[in-house]
């Protein structure tokens, strides 16, 4: 490990609306393109990673099932959703000389490895990035909960979880221009006042294993890095 960062493994939970930039459906390559440069910066001072990208920026079960589609087979189309956004971030990582290694909890062969987690972690070990898609492989769930999850199996020192907005408010910053940011939270806190930047079985998942999450702005370049030597970027969620 860097003498010079906090932290030794890392998984990081990457938002799939943040990378269509300003546009309204899809990825837009320059957003994508920068975040692997951050990634692999990060690696490259060797740090351990593990990226679950989600799949709003394609499609959402939810969604789907509000426009009169079966609620299941929406869920199957927003994680394959997150596979694609998975490969789309496989290919900008190794364009850019890192490596990298999708895990789908899909099988999906002829694309992905199987996420496998005594093989997910030797891939971190050796300084690959393993990207885990399809979510939990189950319906009714998110990718936050995914993200918690392999957080968790592969015994992570931090869950990151990087998106459009600088750390948990005391409400929506995005409906509320006077929404007050928090630097600190408790996990039952971010329960107990519904504070929705995060879904509620992920941040419980969290709290029962004693998982430290932040939650900061990916928008902002450098801000990985920032938090990789200890920099107090976003919000931290943890006991307390
Ligand atoms: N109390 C709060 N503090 C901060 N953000 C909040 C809060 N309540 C709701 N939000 C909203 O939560 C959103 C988190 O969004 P983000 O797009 O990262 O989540 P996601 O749905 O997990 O990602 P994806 O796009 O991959 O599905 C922010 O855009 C913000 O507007
Ligand atoms: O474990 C999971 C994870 C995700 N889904 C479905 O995929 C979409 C996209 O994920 P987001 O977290 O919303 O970005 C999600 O809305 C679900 O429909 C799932 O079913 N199971």
């Amino acid at each position: 490990m860097s003498d010079q960062l906090k932290y030794r493994r890392i998984l990081l939970k990457l938002s799939g609306e943040a990378l269509m930039g300003d546009a309204d459906y899809g990825i837009d390559p320059k957003v994508i393109g920068r975040l692997a440069d951050e990634i692999i910066e990060i690696q490259r001072a060797s740090v351990q990673i593990g990226v679950v990208i989600g799949g709003g920026n394609i499609f959402r079960g939810a969604g789907l099932a509000a426009a009169g589609m079966d609620r299941v087979t929406g869920d199957h189309m927003g994680m394959l959703a997150t596979v694609m956004n998975a490969l789309a971030m496989q290919d900008a990582i190794e364009k850019r000389g890192g490596f990298a290694r999708v895990m789908s909890a899909i099988q999906i062969h002829d694309v992905a490895e199987d996420f496998i987690r005594r093989r997910a972690i030797r891939h971190i070990e050796k300084g690959r990035i393993a990207l885990f898609a399809a979510g939990t492989g189950n319906p009714f769930f998110t990718t936050d909960s995914a993200a918690a999850l392999r957080a968790i199996e592969v015994s992570a020192d931090l869950l990151l979880k990087a998106t459009k907005v600088d750390g948990v408010y005391d409400a929506d910053p995005a409906k509320h221009s006077n929404a007050v940011r928090f630097e600190r939270l408790s996990y039952d806190q971010v329960i107990e006042r519904k504070l929705a930047v995060m879904d509620t079985a992920a941040i419980a998942l969290c709290r029962d294993q004693r998982m430290p999450l932040r939650i900061y702005d990916m928008t902002v370049p450098g801000n990985l890095m920032r938090i990789m030597r200890g920099e107090a970027v976003g919000t931290l969620v943890d006991a307390g």
